[in-house]
C-alpha cells in the first residue's frame, strides 16, 4: 500500500465515522441549544461555560445518533435512504461504532458534569437515553406516535443551554423546547410520505404506512397550525419582542402553505421540498429568536 492510498483509507474511515454523528443533525441542535444559552441571561454567557457546554451537548448528540446506527443497522441497510451508510455497508462494524458512540458519550457526560454543571449532564445523558434507546430501539418499531413522543429529545438542546448557563429550568425554556416538539412531526411525516415504499418495505410503522398518506398530509396541516401558535407564546409572555413575533409569523405562514400544497395540489416533489423547508425554519426561526433577543426594543415606560 502506497502512502497515497493509505491516507486516502484514512481520509474515508474519518469520513465514515464523521457520518455516523449525523453531523448536520447535530449541527442544527447545537444552534438551539446555543439560543438557549444566549437566552437564559441579559448579555453573554461565560465563554469557558458556553464552549463547554457546546461540545458536551455535541458530543452526547453525536453520540446518540451514532447508537442509532448500530441499533438499525439491519432496516438501514434495506432502505434505499440509508443503505449506504457505513455500519449497515459494513465499512464501520457494529463494534467499532459502539465503542466510538460510548466514547463520545463519556467524553461528552465527564466535560459537562465537571466544566458546566451536573443538571445539564444528567438532562443531556437522559436525552441520549431518550432517542437511542426509547425511540430507536422501543417506540420505532412500534407505534406510528414514535416520532411525536421520541421527538421529546431532540427538542431537549434549547433546555440543556440553558441549564448550562443557570444551573435551573426555566419556564421560558421549556418554551422553546415545545416549538422543537410541535416542529418535528411536520418535519418528519414530510420525509416519511417520499419515502413510504421504504418504510412499509420494512414494516416500520411510520404514520404514511399505518394510516395513508392522505390522513398524514391533513395531521401536517394541523401541526402546522399547532407549531404557528405555540410560536406565538414567546412573543406573549414577553420573552421576544417584534422582530420575533413578525419573522416567526412569516416563517409559519410559509410552512402552512407548504403543508397546504402538499394536501391539495402536490407534485411529485412537493413532500421533499416540505421536508427541506422545515429544516431552513427551525434553523431562521432560532436565528431570529438570537437577534430579537440582542435588539428587542424594550417598551419605554413614562411614570
Ligand atoms: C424524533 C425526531 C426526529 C426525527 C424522527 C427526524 C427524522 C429525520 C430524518 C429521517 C432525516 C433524514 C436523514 C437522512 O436523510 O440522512 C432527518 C434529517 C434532518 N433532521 Fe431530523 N428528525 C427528528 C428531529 C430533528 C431535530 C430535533 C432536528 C434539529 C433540531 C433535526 C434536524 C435535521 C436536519 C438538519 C436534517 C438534515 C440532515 C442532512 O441533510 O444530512 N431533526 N431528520
Ligand atoms: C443528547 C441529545 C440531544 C440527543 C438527541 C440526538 C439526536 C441525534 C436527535 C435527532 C433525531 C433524528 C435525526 C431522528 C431520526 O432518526 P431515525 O432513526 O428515524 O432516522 P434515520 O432513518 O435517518 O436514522
Amino acid at each position: 500500500m502506497t502512502a497515497i492510498t493509505r491516507s486516502r483509507a484514512g481520509i474515508n474511515r474519518a469520513r465514515d465515522y464523521l457520518e455516523l454523528t449525523k453531523p448536520k443533525v447535530v449541527a442544527l441542535l447545537v444552534l438551539t441549544a446555543w439560543v438557549g444559552m444566549m437566552l437564559a441571561v441579559p448579555g453573554l454567557p461565560d465563554l469557558i461555560t458556553l464552549l463547554a457546554a457546546t461540545l458536551g451537548i455535541g458530543l452526547l448528540s453525536a453520540a446518540a445518533a451514532a447508537i442509532n446506527h448500530v441499533v438499525d443497522k439491519r432496516i438501514d441497510a434495506q432502505m434505499a435512504r440509508t443503505y449506504s451508510r457505513p455500519v449497515a455497508k459494513g465499512r464501520v462494524s457494529a463494534a467499532e461504532a459502539t465503542a466510538f458512540a460510548f466514547s463520545l458519550a463519556l467524553l461528552g457526560f465527564v466535560l459537562l458534569y465537571l466544566a458546566v454543571n451536573a443538571l445539564t449532564a444528567w438532562l443531556t445523558l437522559a436525552s441520549l437515553f431518550g432517542y437511542a434507546v426509547v425511540y430507536t430501539m422501543f417506540l420505532k418499531r412500534a407505534t406510528p406516535q414514535n416520532i411525536v413522543i421520541g421527538g421529546l429529545a431532540g427538542a431537549m438542546p434549547p433546555l440543556l443551554g440553558w441549564t448550562a448557563i443557570t444551573g435551573e429550568i426555566h419556564s421560558h425554556a421549556l418554551l422553546l423546547v415545545m416549538i422543537i416538539f410541535a416542529w418535528t412531526p411536520p418535519h418528519f411525516w414530510a420525509l416519511a410520505i417520499h419515502r413510504r415504499d421504504d418504510y412499509a418495505k420494512v414494516n416500520m410503522p411510520m404514520l404514511p404506512v399505518t394510516h395513508g398518506i392522505e390522513f398524514t398530509k391533513s395531521v401536517i396541516c394541523l401541526y402546522t397550525v399547532l407549531l404557528f401558535i405555540v410560536c406565538l407564546m414567546p412573543y406573549l409572555v414577553g420573552m421576544s419582542g417584534a422582530i420575533y413575533l413578525v419573522g416567526s409569523a412569516v416563517l409559519n405562514l410559509r410552512f402552512m402553505q407548504y403543508a397546504w400544497k402538499l394536501k391539495f395540489n402536490a407534485d411529485a416533489g412537493t413532500a421533499m421540498a416540505t421536508f427541506k423547508f422545515s429544516i431552513v425554519h427551525l434553523m431562521v426561526l432560532f436565528l431570529l429568536l438570537l437577534v430579537d433577543h440582542y435588539f428587542k426594543v424594550s417598551p419605554i415606560y413614562v411614570s
